[in-house]
This record gives structure tokens, C-alpha cells and sequence, in this order.
């Protein structure tokens, strides 16, 4: 990372929380539940921050924030002009469509065009080991299949910020080796990445700094 005094913010967290309510029933009265409780924090660009937490401690839901996906019922989040992606697991893909109509869809809303994601299919596609099925629909996909096609698709189409939740616990231990070392370049590079993982071991392994929840 840069020295401290070169330091600049990209996006700033002020004692935000986020509540959920849920209805115990019809003629019953809501229970409030705490999904994120008073987070405050500084994202710097081209660190590597991770988060780690109980489950339940809202890591999800503080990347849904930080991507914004979710309004902050408490508290203040700064975006200083940084473009965000979330890449999670059970999020993001059509299954009706291919891989590549994916790739492209996913490209496009982190703000690239269409022409910048087709220059960089040929390496999606050799990364993500789908061969012919980037063609087909990914709900004829397995779960370690989504999760190359989304990871790949995020390494080779970065936004400023790069918002990864549990993606690098799936598949199988050699494309898990290829990803981690995926990541150390990007970690190198200038790539601004907040990771969420439930090891300890990998998140100390990657990061520069480690936030717990
Ligand atoms: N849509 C929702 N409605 C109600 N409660 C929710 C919702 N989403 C999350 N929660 C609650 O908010 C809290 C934080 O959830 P979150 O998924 O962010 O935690 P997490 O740290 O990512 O958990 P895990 O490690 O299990 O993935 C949990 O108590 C969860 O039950």
C-alpha cells in the first residue's frame, strides 16, 4: 500500500446501520433486526481490505451498502466518484441467458461498453475454463461454473472498487489456486478490493488491512 501520508479515500463510512423489520404475523406487531450495527470506516484506493465476522455479524450487508444496493437506515456513506461491483455468489446472473450474454449484461452495468467487454471475452472465457458452455444458458451450470464465469468476469472487467463476498471459497481447489493467484496480481496492481471470506488464513493471506464486524 502507499505511504500514509498518500493515502486518499474512495469511499467513507460514518456510524452507518441498517435495520431490517419483520412482521411475526398478521396481527402482530413488527420485531426490528439489527443487519449492520454503527460501522465506521475509510476505504483507501488500491488497498485490499477484508472483512471477517460471525455469521450473521452483516458482512453481506455491509458490501450491499458500500456497492449500493442498500440504503443505510443510520449513519453516512461518502461515494468520492469511485464506479463499484458487488461480486457474490447468488447474485447477478440471468439463467436463461449464456454465459457470454452474461459477461457482456454484467460488463455493461459496471459501466463499460459493449465493444470494451467483447475485447476482453477471449480472456473471460480462457480464464472461467467454460469453453463451449459460455454459449449456453447458465442455468445449465453448476454452482463452481457460476462462480468462474463471475469471477473471471470481475478480474477482467474491474470496476474502481472491487466488492468480492465468499467468492473464493468455491470450486475446486485448482481453479481456487488460479483465483487467489488472480487476486495477488490485482492486490499488487492499483485495484481498490474489499474481500469478505470466513478464512481467517485466506483474508490475512490477501489483505492489507482486516476489518472485523
Ligand atoms: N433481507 C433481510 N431481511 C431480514 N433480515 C435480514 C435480511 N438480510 C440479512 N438479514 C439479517 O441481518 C443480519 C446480517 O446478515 P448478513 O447476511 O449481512 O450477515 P453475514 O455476516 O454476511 O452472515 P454470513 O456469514 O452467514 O454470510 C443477520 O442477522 C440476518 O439474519
Amino acid at each position: 500500500m502507499n505511504d500514509a501520508s498518500e493515502k486518499e479515500v474512495v469511499i467513507s463510512l460514518r456510524d452507518v446501520g441498517v435495520h431490517y423489520r419483520r412482521r411475526k404475523g398478521i396481527f402482530r406487531k413488527s420485531e426490528v433486526l439489527t443487519g449492520l450495527s454503527s460501522v465506521s470506516i475509510d476505504i483507501y484506493r488500491g488497498e485490499t481490505l477484508g472483512i471477517l465476522g460471525r455469521n450473521g455479524a452483516g458482512k453481506s450487508t455491509l458490501l450491499r451498502v458500500i456497492a449500493g444496493i442498500l440504503k443505510p437506515d443510520q449513519g453516512v456513506i461518502e461515494n468520492h466518484g469511485v464506479t463499484v461491483s458487488l461480486l457474490a455468489l447468488q447474485a447477478g446472473f440471468d439463467p436463461e441467458l449464456s454465459g457470454y450474454d452474461n459477461a457482456i449484461i454484467s460488463g455493461m452495468l459496471m459501466g463499460f461498453r459493449r465493444s470494451e467487454v467483447m475485447s476482453r471475452m477471449g480472456e473471460i472465457k480462457s480464464f472461467s475454463e467454460l469453453d463451449d458452455f459460455m454459449g449456453r444458458p447458465v442455468k445449465t451450470y453448476s454452482t463452481g461454473m457460476r462462480s468462474r464465469l463471475g469471477f473471471s468476469v470481475a478480474m477482467y472487467l474491474s470496476p474502481d472498487v472491487l466488492l468480492l463476498d465468499e467468492v473464493l471459497s468455491v470450486g475446486d481447489k485448482q481453479f481456487r489456486e488460479k483465483a487467489e493467484a488472480e487476486m495477488k496480481k490485482k492486490i499488487h496492481s492499483q485495484q481498490t478490493v474489499v474481500l469478505v471470506s470466513h478464512s481467517e488464513s485466506q483474508i490475512n493471506k490477501l489483505c492489507d488491512r482486516v476489518c472485523y464486524l
